[in-house]
């Protein structure tokens, strides 16, 4: 697996760091609101639990499965929902925890679904921005990292459902993906 690493992009101390920053001002943000917090699966899952670790707020979890990457390093341009979440958003804050925003294309999608559901406020944190992606105009709330015009894996992110147990995140050889 770390053979297919090309180059660790951000360490696991340099991700803690971030998240525990995030968790601080999103705690400061959501302060007395009691916030419904909701993890974009898969990728989101191991943000997520660090993240919520850092949140010292009360807040309520769920959970909603969306993909539309399959095997590839293309967005599929369909955002197919695997998961719905368990309870209603109508009136609620809603802070989206999401992994990564590239095409935008998941996210824009999720918004508007959330909007047409009926919740008071949408709001997203991601951990990594990759702008150079981007196919609808889409900026996060709060962001961990921008990063470069590079597919990434590890901390939850995949390439063909694989890599996403590595503790940093890497980006993986052209050649694992081009061949
Ligand atoms: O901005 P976009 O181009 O839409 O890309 C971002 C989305 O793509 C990935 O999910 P994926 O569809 O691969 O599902 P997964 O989370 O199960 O890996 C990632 O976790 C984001 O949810
Ligand atoms: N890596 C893994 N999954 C992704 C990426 C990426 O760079 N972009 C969108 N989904
Ligand atoms: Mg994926």
């Amino acid at each position: 697996m770390q053979n297919d690493i090309q180059e660790v992009l951000i360490s696991e101390e340099e991700l803690q760091a971030k998240i525990k920053e995030l968790g601080q001002k999103l705690s400061s943000e959501y302060e007395g609101r009691d916030p419904l917090v909701i993890c974009v699966l898969k990728g989101a899952f191991i943000f997520m639990a660090d993240l919520v670790k850092n949140i010292t707020v009360p807040i309520e979890l769920d959970f909603m499965a969306v993909s539309s990457y399959g095997a590839s390093t293309k967005s599929s341009g369909v955002v197919k929902i695997i998961k719905d979440l368990d309870q209603s958003v109508e009136g609620r804050d809603v802070l989206i925890v999401e992994d990564i925003i590239d095409s935008g294309l998941t996210l824009s999608y999720l918004i508007k679904l959330l909007e047409d559901r009926k919740a008071k406020t949408v709001s997203v944190v991601t951990l990594f921005d990759k702008p150079s992606g981007r196919t609808v105009e889409l900026t996060a709330d709060y962001t961990g990292f921008v990063i470069p015009d590079a597919f990434i894996v590890g901390y939850g992110l995949d390439y063909a459902e694989h890599y996403r147990n590595l503790p940093y995140i890497g980006i993986l050889k052209p050649e694992i993906y081009s061949s």
